[in-house]
Formats: C-alpha cells, sequence, structure tokens
C-alpha cells in the first residue's frame, strides 16, 4: 500500500514538473515568439520611415528642378540649374547623381560635370517609361549600374514636357544603393536575419545580407504580396523567404507615399537556437532537480521494499515458531502410543473442569477405566500386541459421543479416563456403558482372561458429582472413582461400576 502511495506520488510529482516546465517552456516560446515578431514590425516600420524620407527628398529636388525648366526654360537658365543640381547632390547624401536627359536620351545638364554625352539613356527602362507615359509622376526604376558614375543606383525621375505637352525629356535623380547598405548595415541583426527594400511590385531593390543576383529580382508570389499586403500596410507574420526559403519572422511596411515596400526578417532557427540557449539553463535545472527527487523516492521506495521483505521474513518465522510452539506443545500433551490426551494434560484440564463446573453449577463425572487381565494379555500375545491392543481400546474410547468440553485422556499403563461435564448421571452413565460394550464388540479374543466372553473389555469406575464446591481436590474425584474401578474389578470386571451405589450395572 505504502508502495503504491509512494509510486503514485513519484508519478504524480514528475508529470507535474514536467507539466509544468512543458508549459513554461511553451508560454515563454510563444513570448520570444510575439516579441520577435514586434521587433520585426517596429524595424520594418523605421527602416520604411527611413525610406519615405529619402525618396521624398529627391522628389522634392526633381519637382523643383522640373517646375524651374516649366517656368524658364532650359538654355536660359542652363548654369542656375547645374548650380542647383551640383548644390542638391552635395546636399544630400544618398544622391550619386541629378541628369537631366534630352528627349533623345543623351544629358544636357547633371550635377557630375561635364555631362557625358556618350551616357545615353533613352535604352533605360524609367526613360521609356516617361517617353510613353504623360501622367508627370515620379517614377522609381529598376536598380541599374550608373553610365556616369558606374555605381549601382536606383533611378528615381519624373518627365520633363514642353510648352505643348510633348516630350522633352526625363529628369532623373539616382540614389547609391550603397546608401542603403550603409542605413541597414546600422542595425545590428544576425547572420541570416534578412532587411529588404522593395518596389510594390515585387521587385527587390536592395537586400541584406547583399547579394547581387538578387537585386531586381521579382517576388511577387511571395505570401507578403499575395496575401499580406492585400489586407495591412504593415504588420508581421512568419513565412518562408522567396530569395531562400527559410522560414523568418518578417515585419513589413509600405510606405504611404510612394509604391515601396520594407521588410525585416528575424530567420526562425536562429531565434529557436537563441530561445533554446536561453532556456538550457533552466530545464537542465529542472530536469536535475527532478532526476534528484525520482532518486530520492527510488532510495525511499527500496527501503519500503526491503521492510516489506524483512516484516514479510518476520512473519514467516514467527508463524513457523509458532506451528512449531503448537506442535510441540501437542507432543507435550498427547500420548504417543495412542493419540489420546495425557497425564500432563489431564492434570491441566480436570482442576479446569472443576472450575467450571462450580462457576456454572454443573454436574461433573470422572470414568476411571482399565483393561481386564491386561498383564495375561502380555503375556499371552506379547508385549507389542499389548500396545495394539491399548491403541484399539483408545481409538474406541474416542469414538464414544463427546462434546469438545470433555476429555479422554490416557490416564497411566493400561488405564484410562473419561471427565465428562455437565451430564446427568444417567447420561454419564449411559456413556459409561456405551465404552464397555463397544470394547466388547471390538471381539478382541484373550484367552487368558478371567472374564467369561474371554474377549478384550475394560471395567469403567463412575464418580458422578451434581455440584462441585469450592475448596474440591481432583483427588477426591479420581479416588472416589478408583474405588468405584475396585468394585467393578472385584465384582467379575467388564462392568461399569458407580461411586456410592449398592450395585454394579454390568
Ligand atoms: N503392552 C503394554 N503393556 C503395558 C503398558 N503399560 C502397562 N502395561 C502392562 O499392563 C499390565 C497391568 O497389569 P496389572 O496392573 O497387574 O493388572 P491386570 O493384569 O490388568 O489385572 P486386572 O487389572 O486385575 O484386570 C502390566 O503387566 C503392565 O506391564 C503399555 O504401555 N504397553
Amino acid at each position: 500500500m505504502l508502495r503504491q502511495m509512494m509510486l503514485i506520488f513519484l508519478f504524480v510529482i514528475s508529470s507535474a514538473v514536467i507539466a509544468i516546465n512543458g508549459w513554461n517552456l511553451w508560454s515563454s516560446w510563444q513570448r520570444t515568439l510575439h516579441l520577435t515578431e514586434e521587433n520585426a514590425r517596429n524595424l520594418s516600420v523605421s527602416l520604411s520611415r527611413q525610406a519615405e524620407d529619402t525618396f521624398l527628398q529627391i522628389d522634392l529636388t526633381l519637382q523643383d528642378v522640373r517646375d524651374r525648366i516649366n517656368q524658364g526654360g532650359m538654355e536660359k537658365q542652363a548654369d542656375n540649374l547645374q548650380k542647383l543640381l551640383r548644390a542638391r547632390e552635395a546636399a544630400l547624401p544618398p544622391l550619386d547623381s541629378i541628369v537631366i536627359y534630352n528627349a533623345a536620351g543623351y544629358p544636357t545638364l547633371s550635377s557630375a560635370a561635364p555631362p557625358q554625352v556618350k551616357a545615353n539613356s533613352a535604352d533605360r527602362e524609367y526613360f521609356r517609361f516617361h517617353q510613353l507615359s504623360s501622367d508627370g509622376k515620379l517614377h522609381i526604376g529598376d536598380v541599374v549600374r550608373s553610365r556616369i558614375s558606374g555605381n549601382m543606383v536606383i533611378p528615381v525621375s519624373e518627365r520633363l514636357n514642353n510648352p505643348d505637352g510633348t516630350f522633352r525629356g526625363v529628369v532623373m535623380a539616382s540614389i547609391r544603393l550603397d546608401y542603403f547598405r550603409q542605413v541597414y548595415d546600422y542595425y545590428n541583426l544576425g547572420t541570416r536575419d534578412l532587411m529588404a527594400l522593395m518596389k510594390a511590385d515585387g521587385n527587390i531593390m536592395y537586400i541584406r545580407p547583399y547579394s547581387n543576383h538578387l537585386i531586381n529580382r521579382n517576388i511577387s508570389l511571395s505570401p507578403l504580396f499575395t496575401q499580406l499586403l492585400t489586407t495591412t500596410a504593415s504588420g508581421a507574420a512568419v513565412y518562408r523567404a522567396a530569395v531562400d526559403g527559410r522560414p523568418r519572422i518578417f515585419g513589413y511596411a509600405s510606405l504611404k507615399n510612394y509604391p515601396l515596400v520594407v521588410t525585416a526578417g528575424y530567420d526562425l532557427q536562429e531565434v529557436r537556437q537563441d530561445w533554446i540557449a536561453d532556456s538550457l539553463g533552466s530545464v537542465l535545472l529542472n530536469l536535475v532537480l527532478l532526476a534528484l527527487l525520482l532518486l530520492l523516492g527510488f532510495i525511499v521506495l527500496r527501503h519500503i521494499r526491503l521492510n516489506l521483505h524483512n516484516q514479510l521474513e518476520l512473519t514467516m518465522v514467527r508463524d513457523q515458531l509458532t506451528h512449531m510452539n503448537r506442535t510441540l506443545q501437542g507432543l507435550a500433551l498427547v500420548d504417543g502410543l495412542t493419540g489420546l490426551a495425557n497425564r500432563r494434560q489431564l492434570d491441566w484440564f480436570v482442576p479446569r473442569a472443576m472450575e467450571r463446573a462450580i462457576k456454572l453449577r454443573t454436574p461433573l463425572t470422572i470414568l476411571l477405566i482399565d483393561v481386564d487381565s491386561f498383564k495375561a494379555y502380555n503375556d499371552t500375545y506379547g508385549h507389542l500386541a499389548g500396545d495394539e491392543c491399548l491403541r484399539k481400546v483408545a481409538q474406541c474410547l474416542k469414538r464414544l459421543p463427546l462434546r469438545s468440553e470433555d476429555l479422554v485422556a490416557r490416564y497411566g499403563g493400561e488405564e484410562f479416563m473419561l471427565v465428562l461435564t455437565d451430564k446427568t448421571q444417567p447420561e454419564a452413565h449411559l456413556i459409561a456403558l456405551q465404552a464397555v460394550r463397544a470394547v466388547e464388540s471390538l471381539a478382541m479374543p484373550h484367552q487368558a482372561s478371567n472374564v467369561a466372553v474371554k474377549r478384550v473389555t475394560i471395567s469403567i469406575g463412575m464418580h458422578w458429582q451434581p455440584r462441585v464446591f469450592a475448596g474440591a481436590l481432583p483427588t477426591e474425584f479420581i479416588d472416589k472413582a478408583d474405588e468405584a474401578l475396585y468394585q467393578a474389578k472385584h465384582r467379575g470386571k467388564n462392568q461399569v461400576w458407580v461411586s456410592n451405589m449398592p450395585s454394579s450395572i454390568g
């Protein structure tokens, strides 16, 4: 029972420790995910603001140049425009150059003097865009390598119109890609974490970690464009990056005024590794505590088992001793030849029977039984046959209708005694007569007997006492029965003689 309780206790405690730790780990992981999503979202919003500012400054510069050209023409204010372009380039760090192209695609004015005639841009995507589109909006083109500076740049441009609305050329400000490298490197991120500036159509403009072959790659099939941006302008989510298929915790934000999107993604595996490294200490500590608890539990269990084992052994030894004791007691109280109670038991029993009779005021009877002419039997049939004869007489006496309170015992030699409790005199007498007849009925031949039937017979001296009074001695009873036995023998044997009776009832 104790063992089962201990096992249940250990099971419950270990399950509770494991469950609590599991729960803690799970909530800690959920917290980490949530915090990382928050960080990613904040970072992407911050990057989008920075990009918004950068493009706004360029936008305003281009609008200014366009307005001046529209108002005063190109040729008249060429010098002033040239100065303006240089001043703006110097004032705006992201700028690589500002160039004004004519309708044929040749640079007519540039912040980088002198304008290179060879650097024709008529084939550029942004140039063709403005050639075809007359809406006059700011256009952010694909990343290109500048034919003026040789740098990778993002061309931001506006269309220039003749007074009649026909295409006059393009004013283009190029932003150095390197500028975004500087900005993005400012943030201390892991090697697999990712930041990207993209056009709203999914074209990558800048990506960190930088990879040349990813520039201008279109990832419009990424969940960012197919799902997330269709519902919210900014947010966070876990998905596989389109560029390398690695799962990341992404934050994303669209720019308010420009068709651009910024994402910042924390590598899920790195986040998990950091989280594991952080949690490992407490997990190990808990595991060690659990192991210690289990160890302690099993030591206690072992002690319980040993104690139970010892107790079991002690019980077995006790039972064996009790059994041996009973056997010894039995041996000490039983007559070896006949299996009846022996003299020792009889000596103990008679006073108890007397006490009981005194207490209950019931009669008590003693029958003293003697095998007739037994010396002659021994002499005739031998001592062993004599033993066998005694055994048979004993069995015969055992079969008498006695109660558990009565006792039949071997009194000594060829003599037996019957102690009958709570019997009326006729009842006791009847039992005595039954005993005499039963032995005679055994029909054991006894040629040397001086009893006429020439069989083994017994004589019984009976003493019946209606009341036993306090102070009476066992010997008084036995003596009376002995006297009666004497009478039975004297009067011809094979009969019962009742003490104080005038004649035997044979
Ligand atoms: N075989 C055998 N004989 C025993 C045992 N105990 C006593 N005897 C014998 O029993 C006989 C008793 O004989 P006695 O006391 O002279 O009396 P009896 O011959 O029976 O004559 P009555 O009593 O007058 O009939 C003795 O010879 C004992 O040796 C015993 O355990 N086994």
